[in-house]
């Protein structure tokens, strides 16, 4: 799928680009061709019309009618060839070789539906309103251009074939304005009925439902399931409650879509929290870090963003041109996200997941292991048992829903083989910055961290006696508008014992990075 990455949507935009060529080519072709045949034509008019002028006897000159014959003979076989010689075919294969060979990728159902489907999540996540985003509208700015009638109703049916009757009603109506403005309609209103009427019923409005039927079966009385509907909606009803002002319409959000905390989440996501929670706003604080030797010459700078458990912005501490080239050596590697199933311990795809992912190795060019040193210089931590660099590409509305870096005690099997114990810490690089969305919020903390590019977030998953952190339940909000490349470390417990000791209190917890650590200064 193309979907789940931005980077492979942008190669899509040349795909665009060779399917306009090839149809100007094959109009060129077909005129020439319909230009012969009309050649054809008009001497065939003009001899007729010398026929007819000379009038029945012009067949009596054997000349003439061996011409005529001929006309009608040979002739005709090349008029019909003509006629049959479409060029569809030819090209049509043509471009399907050429998809081939150039491995531009090209959508497919899969690609629509979950662009419908980012569409739906992003409007949940950012409070967007669907005749705003059917204009091509976000948050009062005009971004793309609008919707038509069917574009609409497509994302109404996406909705509907994921059972989302909650959205497939907002489309449908949206769907439903925009035809009455439309002529001739992009869709028939009858094909938006029949769904707008299913998701009414679902939505317990089943008199809506009804009346909607109702006109359903006028204005297409050869429906086939019209008339059939009309009798279901009103056996439900049983007489009951027919007669008066149709009830108004309550489209309620399904309640439970996996996120518990959703609130709380989709608020943070939209940054109507405050950055800093109250109790620490007057304590937290930049500092220059310059507890090595070669750090006291160029320091690097970190931003505190909260305490109890500490999370830290790293300010520039990856360059422009390091990020191009980790962009340029994962994105031939870039391979949908894949999450472990917690029942199964399988890796599978998960709509809670959209993006592309590819690891590095530290081998693999001196930037990846110079951006793995500046990593130990940062963090203090030791880097010999840390995983493999991590980068993400995310796609239409991509997003990661909250989740734990660190394996629970009931995944016994995480991290086995690596033999380095748990997680206990995360860097994340921000190497783009979204024009809008894509924070990382620590949604149970209420923190939320918009993408710097350049910085890099960092936060210890477990505490210091090796549990894991439940605070630390984080999320990537899907990315509104714009670009968001990440990549992340994730440090493993194993070579830290003196990096940063374990505790059997577990309140103890830093103030600073290295904060603990026997040999740390205080920044
Ligand atoms: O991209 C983000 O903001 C967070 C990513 C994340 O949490 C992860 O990949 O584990
Ligand atoms: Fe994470």
């Amino acid at each position: 799928d193309l979907f789940t990455a931005i980077a492979d949507l942008q190669h899509m935009l040349g795909a665009e680009k060779d399917v306009t060529t090839v149809i100007d080519r094959y109009i060129a072709a077909e005129r020439a061709r319909l230009d012969d045949l009309r050649r054809y034509a008009y001497e065939y008019v003009h001899r007729n019309a010398h026929a007819e002028a000379v009038g029945p006897e012009f067949v009596t000159n054997p000349i003439n009618a061996y011409l005529l014959i001929k006309r009608l003979t040979t002739e005709w076989k090349n008029v019909e060839n003509m006629m049959l010689n479409n060029k569809a075919s030819a090209f049509l294969q043509n471009i399907t070789a050429n998809r081939e060979n150039s491995q531009v990728k090209f959508p497919g159902e899969v690609d629509l539906s979950g662009a419908a489907t980012a569409l739906l999540r992003l409007q949940d996540t950012y409070n967007l309103d669907t005749h705003d985003l059917a204009n091509g509208i976000i948050g009062g700015e005009k971004v793309a251009n609008k919707l038509s009638g069917h574009d609409t109703f497509e994302v109404g049916r996406a909705a509907y074939n994921q059972k989302d009757y909650y959205h497939t009603l907002m489309w449908m109506q949206v769907a439903l304005n925009k035809i009455e403005n439309e002529s001739p309609p992009s869709v028939e209103e009858w094909e938006i009925l029949e769904y707008l009427a299913y998701a009414l019923y679902q939505q317990g409005n089943v008199r809506r439902a009804l009346s909607l039927t109702k006109r359903l079966a006028k204005i297409a009385p050869n429906h086939p399931r019209a008339k059939g509907n009309v009798k279901w909606y009103e056996d439900m009803l049983q007489g009951k409650d027919m007669e008066g002002d149709l009830p108004p319409i309550v489209n309620k959000r399904v309640e439970y879509d996996g996120i518990v905390e959703r609130d709380a989440y989709e608020a943070l996501c939209r940054g109507e929290i405050p950055p800093v929670e109250a109790k620490w706003r007057n304590k937290v604080h930049c500092y220059l870090k310059r507890d090595k030797p070669f750090l006291k010459l160029a320091p690097i700078k970190v931003e505190i963003l909260r305490y109890e458990p500490l999370a830290v912005l790293f300010k520039n501490v990856i360059h422009d041109s390091e990020i191009e080239v980790i962009k340029e050596l994962a994105s031939p590697k870039l391979k949908r996200a894949t999450v472990q199933n917690s029942k199964t311990g399988e890796l599978e795809h998960a709509t809670y997941r959209i993006s592309k992912s590819a690891w590095l190795k530290g081998d693999l060019d001196p930037v990846i292991a110079r951006v793995n040193q500046r990593i130990e210089d940062f963090t203090n931590l030791n880097q010999a048992t840390s995983e493999e660099l991590q980068v993400a590409n995310y796609g239409l509305g991509g997003h990661y829903d909250p989740h734990f870096d660190f394996a629970r005690k009931e995944e016994k099997n995480a991290f086995k083989t690596l033999n380095t114990g748990n997680r206990i810490a995360t860097v994340l690089f921000y190497m783009s910055q979204p024009e809008r969305g894509g924070a990382t919020v620590f949604n149970h903390l209420g923190t939320a961290v918009f993408p710097s590019k350049n910085d890099a977030l960092f936060w210890y998953n477990l505490r210091r006696n090796g549990d894991g952190d439940l605070r630390t339940r984080h999320a990537a909000c899907p990315v509104l508008l714009g670009v968001k490349w990440v990549s992340n470390k994730w440090i493993h417990e194993r070579g830290q014992e003196f990096n940063r000791p374990c505790g059997l209190d577990e309140e103890v917890q830093e103030n600073f990075i290295g904060d603990l650590a026997p040999y740390a200064n205080d920044p």
